[in-house]
Parts: structure tokens; sequence; C-alpha cells
């Protein structure tokens, strides 16, 4: 028997991040009874800037705050969805990803109030979403389809559509309303070949200070290897490209049968017109997000992701 601890778990305060941190304490019930959770909720700047994400720098609007807590030795723990973690910058100094779970459903799905399939819907329905990844793949397949910007929870996304004035449907992830307890509101989930998902997606991630062995210890007993190497992989090519919440880009990385990883990744124009696509395969998930952002590249990433010239072009 271990002693008793007290484990101090720092989280956004939306109803799908509280849902996440319940998530991680039923595991820790399970398999560390000694472990007592103590959840630490805060709203970030991404709950509390409603207009476009873009003018708080992007740079980890929904996580931001939580690693101060974490950084300030307020909590021992965060969670977060990888999805949120910043690509383009490293996590903040003297903490450490300690662990991914189990990957949860990787589509983003269609959330339509008349039940409809997204290839049914006429002409200049509007779809709310911000995510250029998601304008962008509605562009190269719908493009009689009209994006109209939203931001708030996912919560208070299905609230304005059901109040049905700026919208008619949404475009949102299927793990994040599984998370919700909002499952039963997804009318169509679309395939990962039509629309790519984002890098991270369906992925939650432990993140604690780099010194604190004995919260590293219990984080890593809770991790998942398989969807940690597929995380690895998509970020890895994330990185290369400075990927952030503005980029077209979307990835999935897969562990195929043999035990091999497999990546495929895409970077769109918003206009949906031009298609960077690439798929490769390697066993190293370092040498294959590596391999496929060159690739990338060598079709023209730099100029649809107006990467920064370093003096050079
Ligand atoms: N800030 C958006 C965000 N970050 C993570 C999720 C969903 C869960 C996931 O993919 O891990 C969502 C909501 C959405 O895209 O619908």
């Amino acid at each position: 028997m271990s002693d008793s601890r007290l484990l101090r778990i720092g989280t956004r305060n939306s109803p799908m991040a509280l849902a996440q941190v319940e998530r991680v304490r039923g595991m820790l019930a399970d398999r560390h009874p000694e472990v007592t959770v103590d959840v630490m909720s805060m709203s970030t700047s991404g709950d509390r800037w409603l207009g476009d994400l873009a003018a708080l720098g992007g740079k980890g609007a929904f996580t931001k705050e939580v690693d101060a807590a974490l950084v300030a030795g307020d909590v021992d723990l965060v969670v977060h969805c990888v999805k949120d973690v910043p690509g383009d910058r490293p996590a903040p100094a003297g903490t450490v990803m300690a662990a991914y779970l189990t990957r949860d459903d990787v589509r983003d799905c269609l959330v339509h109030p008349g039940g409809l399939r997204i290839e049914q819907l006429p002409a200049g329905t509007r779809i709310g979403t911000s995510a250029v990844r998601r304008v962008a793949q509605l562009a190269l397949h719908w493009p009689h389809l009209v994006p109209v910007a939203i931001r708030g929870n996912a919560n208070s996304r299905l609230a304005k559509l059901d109040a049905g004035e700026t919208y008619d449907a949404l475009l949102l992830a299927v793990s994040g309303l599984q998370r919700i307890g909002q499952a039963e509101r997804i009318t169509h989930p679309i395939d990962v070949d039509t629309m790519v998902p984002a890098v991270g997606s369906g992925t939650l991630v432990l993140q604690c200070r780099d010194d604190d062995t004995s919260t590293r210890d219990l984080a890593a007993s809770l991790s998942d290897l398989r969807t940690g190497q597929e995380t690895v992989a998509e970020r890895t090519m994330l990185h290369i490209l400075q990927g952030n919440c503005h980029s077209p880009i979307a990835a999935l990385a897969r562990t195929e049968p043999d035990g091999r990883l497999s990546l495929r990744a895409r970077v769109i124009s918003l206009d949906g017109k031009t298609v960077l696509d690439v798929h490769e395969w390697a066993a190293d998930p370092i040498t294959l997000g590596t391999s496929v952002a060159a690739a990338l590249l060598r079709q023209g990433a730099r100029d649809l992701l107006d990467l920064p010239t370093h003096g050079l072009a």
C-alpha cells in the first residue's frame, strides 16, 4: 500500500474540460485508490475573449493560465486537449507532457437540427465553424456551403444553433460532444479521408512539472503508448511547419496492424483550391513526422502557411 496523497489538477472550466478531468479522476480511482483529487478550474483568455482568436496572438489561449498555475506550483497536474496545445512553441519551461490518454473518436461531425448529412445540405446552408482547417475542407468538398465564424465553447455553440439565428448547422468534434453528453446531436460523423482531423484530435495530455517525479510516475501509469506515438508523429510535423490554430493543416497518424505508423497530412488553401496531400509510413514517429513535413514543404506548404522567411526570401 502506498501512502495517501492529494493530487491537485488544474483545468479550464468549460463543461468539456471538467468532464475530461472527471475521466482522469475515474482512472486514478481505479488504479490508485490512495490518491485524492482536488480540481482547480479556471477560465482562460480563450474563454473570456469571444472575438477572433488571432487577436490574442493565438498562442495557447485555452492553455496559458492553466499552465501558469502548474509552473507556479498551485496545481500538480494539468489536463489539456492536445488540439488546444500550440504546435509552434515548446511546452512551458519546467513542464513535461507526461502521458497521452487512449485516443477517442478523431472525427469531425455535422450537427444539423433537421437530421441531415453534409452532402444533403442545400446551397447556401450556413455552417458554424471558425477553424481554418474545417473552412478549407468545406471549400474543397462542398463549396456551395457557407462557413460562418463562431466562437465559444461547444455547449454555447449548440445553444446558438438551437436559437436558429446565425447558422443552420455546426461542425464539431465527435469526441467533444461525447464528453459533454451531447453525442445524440450528431447527425453525420464525417469520415477521416474526407475531413482530415486536426493534429491531436480526440487526445488528452497530462502535463506536470518535470522535477515532480511522483506526479510524473502517476501520470505515466495512465498513458497509452500508441496514442503517444501517434501524437508525437502528428506534432513533430506540426512543429516543423510552425503550425498554430490559424494554419490550415490537417493530419492523422494511425498505428497499422503490423505495428508501423502511418501519417496522412493535408495543407489546404482557405478557398480549397490548392491541396497538398501526403501519406507516408515509418516505424519511428519523429522520423515519420519529419518526413511528412519535408514532403509538404517540397510541395509548397511554405507559401500556403505564410511561414517566416528568416530573411531568406
Ligand atoms: N477548442 C476546440 C476544441 N479542442 C478540443 C475539442 C474537442 C475534443 C478533441 O478533439 O480533443 C474542441 C472542440 C471541437 O473542435 O469541436
